[in-house]
């Protein structure tokens, strides 16, 4: 063969092999993020780098930094979600959390049957306004306002995926009975006892101190209403002399955002404090349910094609630079995460169920107090 044709065949199928990589392989199991899209939240290209390392060097010893500057958590979290929003999207779909695997089902099955317990659990039903705290780019709502036919509110402090939320709400016809607002579910912009049902999908891990959240869902819910929530915990099997152990819990911090992993002995006593009597407390990991973190192993051919993309993406200068670094970090995460879930150290699915109570705890003359916020 000449040189020539031999130069015009592997241009070809280099070119075909680029094709395959982006736009076929690169395409989102929910096909609703393709690689050439991945943005960085609302962070403009030039800035992404630097907001990378600011939220590395803030979340790198996650537990003493959170605790010595937890106002600034919030915000430290909002980059985060700039930075990841997009990749979560395009490598797992629009659920943003773990499900337990089911035999013989796919996991978008798994996902929509671990969602829909919690419309179940709540008894959530139409003309019902329900809050989602942390709410992502809205996969859960989607599927609970479809389950129960009840208006679900989402809140995320995140500007960039109150967008793609209400875009994939208009997409599956769900937007009459979707709303998204974008707020701090620490301080959030709605009146006291305004819902009949909440819950939160491993989202309140993010908060410096969980009694607050829990006390601010406590104010908006009313008297008898149901909160349900899917907290990532620490487990019993956890040790604290085990280097192993401790290096799993703060790499699962460190790349995700987290001020601090809490105790699973923890969660109850917090949610009574807020004011919830606590009806059930359960890890939804613990066997007869399937592991939840196959999925994360069974990915690492996957992850390794996307590491290829998102490099080839940043040397063309379709994706922002930061976006190779930010990918390692989730790579490394998944595999903490794995880890944490095969040693059994640390669950993200430990379930609360609670009840505002009618009446409000006795007052100082001992009678019981109606119950307001
Ligand atoms: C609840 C939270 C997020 C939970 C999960 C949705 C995400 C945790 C780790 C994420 C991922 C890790 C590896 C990525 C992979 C390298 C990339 O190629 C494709 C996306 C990943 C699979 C990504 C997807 C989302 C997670 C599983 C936290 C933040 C409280
Ligand atoms: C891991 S995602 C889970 C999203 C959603 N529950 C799901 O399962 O798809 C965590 C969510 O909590 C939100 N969040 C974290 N801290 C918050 C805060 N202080 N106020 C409002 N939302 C917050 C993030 O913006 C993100 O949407």
């Amino acid at each position: 063969m000449e040189t020539s044709a031999v130069m015009w065949t592997a241009a070809v199928a280099t070119a075909g092999l680029i094709y395959w990589f982006v736009w076929v392989m690169g395409a989102a199991e929910v096909k609703g993020k393709r690689a050439v899209d991945l943005k960085m939240g609302s962070i403009t290209r030039d800035k992404v780098q630097d907001k990378y390392k600011q939220y590395w060097s803030f979340f790198r010893r996650p537990k003493e930094t959170a605790e010595a500057s937890s106002e600034k958590v919030p915000a430290f979290v909002d980059t985060f979600y700039n930075l990841v929003t997009d990749i979560y999207e395009w490598g797992w779909g629009q659920s943003f959390h773990f499900s337990p695997s089911i035999p013989g089902r796919s996991h978008r099955d798994a996902t929509r049957l671990h969602e829909e317990r919690v419309a179940d659990l709540i008894g959530a039903r139409p003309g019902q306004r329900i809050v989602d705290v942390g709410c992502g780019v809205g996969g859960p709502m989607r599927a609970i306002a479809a389950r129960s036919g009840a208006h679900v509110v989402g809140i995320t402090i995140n500007e960039y995926q109150v967008g793609r939320a209400r875009a994939h709400n208009r997409k599956s016809g769900l937007d009459t009975l979707c709303e998204v607002v974008c707020g701090n579910f620490l301080q959030m912009p709605f009146p006291d006892a305004s819902f009949d049902g909440a819950y939160s999908i491993e989202a309140t891990c993010h908060a410096p101190r969980l009694e607050d959240v829990y006390a601010e869902i406590h104010r908006v819910l009313k008297p008898g209403a149901l909160y349900v929530s899917y907290e990532w915990v620490i487990t019993a099997l956890y040790r604290a002399d085990d280097p192993d152990h401790v290096e799993t819990i703060q790499g699962i911090e460190r790349g995700d955002a987290l001020p601090g992993l809490r105790a699973h002995d923890e969660v109850a006593a917090i949610a009574r404090k807020a004011g919830f009597e606590v009806l059930d407390e359960r890890d939804l990991a613990r066997p007869p349910a399937g592991p939840w973190w196959t999925r994360l192993k069974m990915g690492r051919i996957a992850y390794w094609r996307n590491h290829l993309v998102v490099s080839a993406l940043a040397l063309l200068r379709i994706a922002p630079k930061g976006v190779v670094d930010v990918h390692e970090m989730l790579y490394e995460t998944a595999r903490h995460l794995s880890r944490g879930g095969e040693n059994g150290i640390f669950t993200p699915m430990h379930m609360i169920l609670c009840r505002k109570p009618l009446l409000a705890p006795k007052a100082e003359d001992g009678n019981p107090q109606e119950s307001s916020s």
